[in-house]
């Protein structure tokens, strides 16, 4: 058994060097983070700074030229195969030709889910993301915000205790976003999950997360790691207090810091 407190995922002295046509590209440069169970732990910075490179080495996609991580005590490729975590894409990536059910049914059907158990977990995490009724609806016939949120059913359909979000709500505008975000964080304290989620926006960045890490491009590398003092109850008007200005505010200093570094 897994110790309470021990790390979900845990890098140290972390380094992925691409080898391309133009030379070397320093994705990730000794990166050292630990995250506990439910933490919300977002990445921001800017274009190329390896958010998307780290979140693809905790998913066993991209493999570390040095240094060390555990995902559940694991290797990335273990905790893989035991199914430790669920991804959503940027782009929903639903199939056009399967309805929403069948969508959230493919992964399970691959992996030898009995029909019942496909129908019954189907149902639950539809339920969850606020999609009980549209199982039998096409792709096509959603919003992009309810596209999205499908996706993340289909995330959920495993019953992985950690979700890898890369830019989920980045394609979205504002006001179906901020509603996202607000159900997100719903089912993120309902599930008590362990999140790790990928943004440009830092509004999004702050009212999500119990920790924020600042990251900065060539050689990416973390600039600043904050731990967010805002309360678990968040209502989206949190974000006009001070409290949120002010992480705010360092989230900002923190990604100019790494911009003067270019
Ligand atoms: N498979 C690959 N081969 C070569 N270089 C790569 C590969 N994947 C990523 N890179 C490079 O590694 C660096 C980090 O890329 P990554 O996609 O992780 O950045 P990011 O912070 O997620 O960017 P964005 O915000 O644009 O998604 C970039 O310079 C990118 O061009």
């Amino acid at each position: 058994m897994k110790q309470a407190d021990a790390p979900v995922i845990d890098a140290q002295g972390l380094n992925l060097i691409f080898q391309t046509a133009d030379g070397p590209v320093h994705a990730l440069k000794d990166v050292d983070l630990s995250i506990r169970k439910g933490e919300f732990v977002s990445f921001i910075g800017p274009s190329g700074c390896g958010k998307t490179t780290f979140l693809r080495v905790i998913a066993d996609l991209e493999q570390p030229t040095a240094g060390t991580i555990t995902v559940n005590g694991m290797s990335p490729e273990a905790a893989r195969k035991a199914r430790a975590y669920g991804y959503v894409f940027q782009a929903a990536g639903l199939y056009p030709w399967r309805t929403i059910e069948g969508n959230i049914r493919l992964p399970l059907e691959i992996m030898g889910f009995s029909r019942a158990e496909q129908a019954e977990r189907a149902q639950r995490v539809l339920e969850l993301v606020d999609l009980a009724g549209f199982g039998r609806k096409f792709p096509w016939q959603l919003s992009g915000g309810m596209q999205q949120r499908a996706s993340i059913a289909r995330a959920l359909a495993f019953d992985a205790d950690i979700l890898l979000m890369d830019e989920p709500f980045g394609a979205l505008d504002e006001i179906v976003r901020d509603h996202l975000n607000e159900q997100l964080l719903e089912l993120w304290k309902r599930t008590e999950k362990t999140i790790g989620f990928v943004t440009h926006s830092i509004p999004e960045a702050v009212y999500l997360s119990t920790r924020i890490v600042v990251m900065s491009p060539r050689p990416g590398r973390i600039s600043d790691i904050i731990d967010s003092p805002l309360p678990r109850e968040r209502p989206l008007d949190i974000r006009d207090s001070p409290e949120f200005i002010e992480v705010a505010h360092r989230v900002r200093e923190g990604l100019r810091a790494g911009h003067v570094d270019d």
